[in-house]
């Protein structure tokens, strides 16, 4: 089942919902000095890498290790994970030191299969991924609605990936066939099955051609980061025992005009010599953005331009004869270029998208092969708290927790190693020698408290799994939410998790009257949501159903979309203000359990906020006079505590009577709560 580009906006819109809002940092102080604390984990993985391919003839080299494997001829073995290092003892009595890529998780498996005793050093220097999660952390949550947004957190993908694609690369030389299976990928069966069609035209394109099939020249797939495109196109290959060419789009970017197209011409050159071949272009929109023209798309870039036209003759030149397969990924289908998805070019559209919960499970299971787990480990909660997590995020959870395991030098991963895990992974390592002067890190627990507080009091949002004001990453405290998936956001919900972002800046504001800069952070993610709201969910009255088309929204309409967001956003700062008043007592009991422990969990949690019910505060969406009460209706979906408070159906009010009824509100309430803290 092929999509095809009419059903992009719901597809993209389900790739969106799921991604809920996870972590919400108070931005540390220190977050504007330039972030060089992941140099050692390059450092750390560039050396592994080295080790790894480590050739001089009297040393003792990976594959040097993969072949005693096979020869079943390693007496016994210690692994350190942290450093990549295994200390193999021969059957023959000798003992050699080696470096083995993060990537092969299965070689203590297969260490102990081939007879050799196996052991885990847990003494080591450390060795950490480089992934800047802090970063990524800033951008969670519903922000990755907005298209800038996959970019961003793509390119934080891809630096966290970059070690490790370095070491593949180095273990994969073009065109040579990848070990990857479609075993190896989990939670994204659709994109499976419709691969696997793909692997049989390309193992049996005989049989196809007597039936008169063409085999299609090309599959595009599109999805977030982290989903695992390319460990698809790799499977593709390695399934169909075809050569693998790699090249991405974003390489060609910085080039001199003419050296991408150069490129693409010598890739396809190579792959028509090796055929079963596929090819695979990540990140595709680098290159296949709309050109020129078009006020929407930022054409014009002459190397780009030129790279594209190659591509296309290329493709353009095998008529589904050869047994070639050109795969591209990209995040963003909606931005590139119509004549890339014109039929006999890539005219297959598979959509990878966040996995489901089941489909977490599975990632889970399938990454923790060859990690000895212990009893409390529950991999099924660990699935359903992840939701909006993708398979890269998963994958590295669990090993972020292996790491933990052995540097506690425990036999077996534990639950508390794999939540260490997920913390890492959301926010960044435990920064012990970060500072703090004792003020701040007060405004730091009422801020968190904030955001605590209004998770427990919106009955939509879900409530707060940890909160910490012990900094991380980039972040000087922050509260991990409880996410579950979502396919459908409602005005409520959308409101309420409003309110719960701006919680932090709503108890600052209470408590001292004015708000840090740490906050500004969330400000910034409330103002992404309610865009998305207005821009994408048609939720805004005034706007109404206009959904963004090729050539840019109206400038009128423009004017109103920031005049709703701004009152979007307003309102659900007025209740979040509001709630933190009404609920001082808790608020104060939560901040001094964070400034007691540091961490919180949702016991502590309950204990603090004794006394308070949680209760539905309904999007202020102005009543206007409107003589057809028929077409105000009640949200049906939130207990009433404000019967005044109506939902507008969209299409029945002006955008001038909104934006003047915003007016008169935001006046209002710019007098209210916040002028009087
Ligand atoms: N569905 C999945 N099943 C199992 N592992 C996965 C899955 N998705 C991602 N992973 C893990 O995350 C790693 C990175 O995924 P991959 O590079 O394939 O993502 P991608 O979709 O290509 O991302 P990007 O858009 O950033 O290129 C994989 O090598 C794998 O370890
Ligand atoms: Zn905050």
């Amino acid at each position: 089942m092929s999509s095809n580009p009419r059903q992009l906006p719901s597809a993209v819109l389900r790739s969106v919902v799921t991604t809920a809002m996870i972590v919400l940092g108070f931005m540390a102080p220190w977050t504007l000095l330039p972030a060089n604390a992941h140099a050692a984990g390059t450092t750390a993985s560039a050396q592994a890498v080295k080790a790894a391919g480590g050739d001089s003839a009297d040393e003792f080299s990976y594959s040097d290790l993969r072949a005693a494997i096979a020869d079943k001829a390693v007496k016994s073995a210690t692994l350190s994970p942290a450093s990549f290092e295994a200390e193999v003892v021969l059957k023959d009595g000798s003992k050699r030191k080696v470096g083995y890529p993060p990537t092969d998780e299965a070689l203590a498996d297969e260490l102990s299969a081939a007879g050799a005793k196996v052991k885990i050093d847990t003494g080591f220097a450390t060795a950490r991924s480089q992934f800047p999660w802090g970063a990524l952390m800033m951008l969670g949550g519903i922000g990755a609605m907005i298209a800038a947004m996959f970019f961003l957190q793509r390119k934080h993908a891809k630096a966290a990936r970059a070690g490790q694609d370095m070491q593949s690369k180095n273990a994969q030389k073009e065109g040579e066939l990848p070990s990857v299976r479609f075993s190896d990928i989990a939670g994204c069966d659709e994109a499976v099955q419709e691969a696997s069609e793909l692997v049989d035209f390309l193992k049996a394109p005989l049989e196809y051609r007597r039936l008169g099939a063409k085999m299609p020249s090309g599959l595009m797939l599109y999805g977030p980061p982290g989903t695992g495109k390319t460990l698809l196109a790799k499977a593709v290959a390695g399934e169909a025992g075809a050569a693998f060419y790699a090249m991405s789009g974003s390489d060609f970017v910085e080039m001199f005009v003419g050296v991408g197209a150069a490129r693409v011409r010598d890739v396809f050159a190579k792959a028509r010599l090796n055929t079963p071949a596929i090819i695979f272009i990540d990140e595709v929109d680098a290159v296949g953005a709309k050109r020129g023209g078009g006020s929407g798309g930022g054409g014009g870039h002459r190397e780009a331009d030129q790279t594209l036209n190659q591509l296309l003759v290329e493709m353009d030149g095998f008529g589904g004869n050869e047994r070639l397969l050109v795969i591209a990924a990209t995040n963003r289908l909606d931005t590139l270029d119509p004549a890339l998805l014109r039929p006999g070019r890539f005219s297959r559209h598979v959509h990878v998208g966040p996995p489901s919960e089941d489909g977490r499970l599975s990632i889970l299971n399938v990454h923790a092969k060859g990690k000895p787990l212990a009893e409390d480990v529950d991999l099924p909660q660990l699935a359903k708290v992840t939701a909006g997590s993708s398979g890269a995020e998963l994958a590295e959870m669990l090993n972020e927790g292996a790491i933990m395991a052995a540097r506690g030098k425990r036999p077996e991963i534990t639950h508390e190693d794999l939540f260490e895990g997920f913390l890492r992974v959301v926010a960044g390592p435990r920064k012990a020698s970060a500072m703090l002067a004792a003020g701040e890190r007060e405004a730091v627990a009422y801020h968190e408290a904030g955001h605590v507080l209004c998770a427990e009091l919106c009955p939509s949002v879900d409530k707060t799994l940890h909160a910490t004001i012990n900094p991380r990453g980039q972040a000087a405290g922050f509260a991990v939410v409880g996410r579950s998936d979502r396919a459908l956001h409602t005005a409520q919900h959308i409101h309420e998790q409003l309110i719960y972002i701006l919680g932090g800046r709503a108890a600052e504001h209470v408590i001292y009257g004015t708000v840090s800069s740490g906050a500004a952070n969330d400000l910034e993610k409330a103002n992404t949501i309610a865009r998305a709201a207005v821009e994408q969910y048609g939720l805004s009255p005034a706007v109404g159903q206009i959904v963004n088309s090729q050539s840019g929204f109206a400038e009128q309409t423009k004017a109103t979309i920031d005049a709703e967001i701004r009152r979007i956003v307003e309102d659900a700062y007025r209740d979040a203000i509001a709630m933190v008043q009404e609920h001082r007592e808790q608020l104060e009991r939560l901040t001094q359990a964070l400034l007691r422990a540091g961490d919180i969990d949702h016991l502590e949690i309950a204990a603090a906020m004794e006394g308070s019910t949680p209760a539905a505060r309904r999007p202020n969406l102005q009543p206007l006079p409107d003589p057809e009460p028929e077409f105000v209706a009640d949200l049906d979906d939130a207990p009433g505590d404000a019967p005044e408070r109506r939902l507008w159906l969209p299409g029945r009010s002006t955008a001038g009577q909104a934006i003047a009824a915003f007016r008169s509100e935001r006046d209002d309430s710019h007098r209210g709560p916040a002028a009087r803290a």
